[in-house]
């Protein structure tokens, strides 16, 4: 792919994007009271120390798997401890230290203390950006109303204007809720006619007349209007806030014995704004749009104007949240998540900064750079809002390799913070344990970055994606769907606790689980999803704001503090063996042809339904139908999978490369009905061969094996920059 380089303005040897250019100039730097020049000073410096590290570190990569490759090749009866001891002789596995515990200090409650869900979202989209930051608060009846967590038998549907039998569901759940979060010394929520404040207590007036408080007294935290008639009543159960609305005028409130009108509930403690896997940001242009965001959401003045149920309305940042405590004083509570920026690896090159001989520069290091330089806007007071109330900067580092790759991430971080003058250390790093050498390697890896670390996540997907690869030569691997249930992943998420816990953790920073992937199941989320506090993490990915208010259920009901004292207990186990075992399939010969045909329709469907919106529409994250017709959310990370299983089974002959062009063209058709209604989408059949996106997805799968890990970025990357080059 040839770059443009016209109009690149020269720093020290580096060629940097006009687009770039212009934001750090015109739009990042002014009010941060930095020097211009000496900021691409010290940002060439960087670039020029870190670009052979960071091209080391990829040839490590390929120099492993290239000796794993062998090793499965030439040991086809496979033995479990040889293959142990190959991994720790050839540095994959390394050896673990003496224990210790991480000094990361300044981290947030949101963070450190208060366990709750994590929310993602693709920071090149404004509206969604904007509206995951605003997630901090969301209405639980609307949760309710809207999603299956109702079922709609007794006339009960969701279709139409508001459905008062549905409403009394909605009503009933809430109130069931509250009973369990904040009980009553006698009676319950579902009997009350009022609630009101007095000497700094909250009562509820029950149906028979009688006062009651409640069980724990503390739980009381504020209200707003009247003491004797509140509009808003504000408690909190395990460090999270439950506000009780009021409107005996309104639509519901009327309905209701003690006027409720709403139920809002504190939900996503903290946002990801990812510039990761669920974007698809390929050039300079794209990243700048993507920076422009960033700086909007930490100077504060981000907002989009959009077309909602027919209206206009322009979307900003929520404001803090104002109350009178219990003495009647003012209390501020966040109307904000804290946010999280997701930067990208180590693997990817862009074209926003070149060398002096026209070569990309790792990307990973621009977002570094650019990332921290614009939440620096935060850290100096520049917005109305505040992020971080101690004065952090908090990234994301996905798809790292163990503990050398962290130490590099550190290493830079400490580098940039030296550049913009900031304390060391203020940069905290979000460890994704979602490539196997890291979590084989999990200890050293929070070791290297004892310091700094703020959470450790299992990025299940990635993993599960670079479990296939790693092992692609060793045979078939279990069918997709299945893979959940394998020893490896059930050691991979147990170990990730038990690890983060024992290096001190608990009290400073994050343990996190991986993403809720089926959007619209918010029913089967509800009865899921509490295993994630039940496991002892901290906090858990939602894929969208309705999510987090029916996750963070959860996190009332169990007392992940008490979890984690629980397991830390525990005598610790040697969890390696188990999650080094391959998921192999038992017995490839009982597949049946339907079996098989199946599993490769839902993949190929998945896979191109994903891609075709990434290659011709830019759209880096999509729910997408599977061949059941659930929807599923769809990113870098669950393509990665998709490609490399229908990869590793060509590999082995399950499948045949026949068999799998025909179900790519088959499908293509079926993606193309499912898109028909898009304006801007363009058909993928019958003319196969002119589809960029249709050839991207055959790339995917037929040049899986040659992938570094089996990612899929470049891949994306090159098809989608020539459907940007096509219609310049
Ligand atoms: C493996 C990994 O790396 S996982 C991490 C990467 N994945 C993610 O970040 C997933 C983020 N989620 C999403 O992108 C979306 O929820 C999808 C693509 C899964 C589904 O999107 P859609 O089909 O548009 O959702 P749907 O139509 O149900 O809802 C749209 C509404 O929800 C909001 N919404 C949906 N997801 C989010 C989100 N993550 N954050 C904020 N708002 C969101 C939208 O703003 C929109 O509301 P609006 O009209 O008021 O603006
Ligand atoms: O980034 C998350 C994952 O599951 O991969
Ligand atoms: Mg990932």
């Amino acid at each position: 792919m040839q770059n443009n380089t016209a109009n690149r303005v020269i720093k020290h040897g580096y060629k940097i994007h006009p687009a770039l250019f212009q934001l750090v100039e015109q739009e990042v730097l002014p009010g941060l009271g930095l020097d211009s020049e000496a900021f691409w000073h010290s940002f060439s410096d960087i670039l020029s120390d870190f670009i052979p590290q960071n091209q080391q570190l990829l040839e490590k990569r390929v120099h492993l798997q290239q000796q794993i490759d062998n090793w499965h090749r030439n040991n086809k009866d496979f033995d479990a401890n040889a293959y142990r001891k190959f991994l720790s002789d050839i540095g994959y596995i390394v050896p673990e230290g003496e224990d210790f515990s991480i000094t990361t200090s300044k981290v947030d409650a949101e963070v450190a203390t208060i366990a709750g869900p994590q929310l993602v979202v693709p920071l090149m989209n404004a509206r969604y950006a904007l509206n995951a930051a605003n997630a901090r608060w969301g209405s639980l009846y609307d949760a309710l109303y809207g999603t299956d967590v109702i079922d709609e038998s007794g006339g009960a549907g969701r279709s139409g204007g508001y459905n008062g039998r549905r409403g009394d569901k909605v009503i009933a759940f809430a109130r069931d809720f509250l009973d369990k979060s904040l009980p009553l010394v006698s009676g319950s929520h579902k009997q009350t006619q009022s609630y009101f404040v007095e000497n700094q207590r909250l009562v509820a007036v029950l149906a028979d007349g009688e006062h009651t408080h409640l069980a724990d007294e503390s739980q009381f935290v504020g209200f707003n209007g009247e003491q004797a008639k509140p509009v808003s009543v504000l408690c909190q159960n395990h460090g999270l806030h439950i506000e009780l609305q009021f409107d005996e005028h309104h639509l519901i409130g009327k309905t209701d014995n003690a006027g409720i009108k709403d139920i809002v509930l504190e939900s996503a403690l903290s946002t990801i704004q990812d510039c990761e896997d669920s974007i698809a940001a390929v050039d300079g242009e794209d990243k700048t749009d993507v920076y422009r965001n960033w700086l909007g959401l930490m100077r504060g003045d981000l907002s989009e104007t959009l077309e909602k149920n027919g209206r206009e309305l322009t979307r900003t940042l929520n404001a803090d949240r104002h109350y009178l405590d219990a003495r009647g004083e003012a209390l501020v509570l966040p109307g904000r998540s804290l946010q999280f920026i997701r930067n990208v690896g180590h693997l990817m090159t862009t074209d926003a900064v070149l060398t002096s001989d026209d070569n990309e520069v790792p990307e990973g290091l621009v977002d570094g750079m650019i990332t921290s330089l614009i939440a620096l806007h935060d850290l100096k007071g520049n917005s109305p809002f505040k992020n971080s109330r101690h004065g952090s900067i908090y990234i994301v580092k996905p798809k790292m390799h163990g503990p050398e790759e962290v130490d590099f991430t550190c290493r830079l971080f400490s580098r940039i913070e030296q550049a913009l003058g900031l304390e060391e250390n203020t940069i905290k790093v979000g460890i994704m344990d979602e490539e196997r050498r890291t979590s084989v390697n999990l200890k050293e890896c929070i070791r290297a970055a004892k310091a700094r670390v703020a959470f450790i996540n299992t990025g299940f997907l990635d993993r599960t994606g670079d479990e296939i690869h790693t092992s692609m030569l060793a045979g078939p691997m279990a069918r997709k769907e299945l893979m959940k249930d394998e020893k490896w992943i059930c050691a991979y998420e147990q170990r990730n606790v038990r690890i983060g816990l024992a290096a001190g953790l608990q009290g400073k920073g994050q343990i996190g689980k991986g993403m809720w992937a089926v959007p619209d199941q918010m029913a089967n989320m509800l009865t899921t999803k509490v295993g994630h506090p039940l496991s002892g993490a901290n906090c858990a990915w939602v894929p969208s704001p309705t999510a987090a208010t029916l996750h963070v259920m959860h996190y009332h009901q169990v007392n992940v503090t008490k979890v984690q004292q629980q397991l830390m207990q525990q005598p610790a186990t040697d969890d390696l063996a188990d999650l080094l075992t391959l998921p192999l399939l038992a017995n490839p010969q009982a597949l049946t042809a339907e079996e098989i045909q199946a599993e490769l329709d839902n993949n190929v469907q998945g896979l191109l339904g994903y891609v075709v919106r990434w290659v011709d529409l830019g759209i880096g994250c999509s729910k997408v139908p599977d061949i059941d017709d659930i929807g599923r959310m769809e990113d870098r990370a669950t393509l990665r999978i998709s490609s490399q299983h229908i990869c590793n089974w060509l590999a082995h002959k399950i499948l045949t490369q026949e068999q799998i062009m025909a179900s790519l063209k088959r499908m293509a058709k079926v993606v193309d009905g499912q898109n028909a209604g898009d304006g801007a989408y363009r058909n993928m059949a019958p003319d196969f061969d002119n589809s960029i996106a249709f050839q991207a997805a055959c790339d995917l799968i037929f040049k899986g094996k040659e992938q570094p890990s089996g990612y899929t970025e470049p891949l994306l990357h090159q098809s989608r920059r020539q459907v940007k080059a096509e219609k310049h």
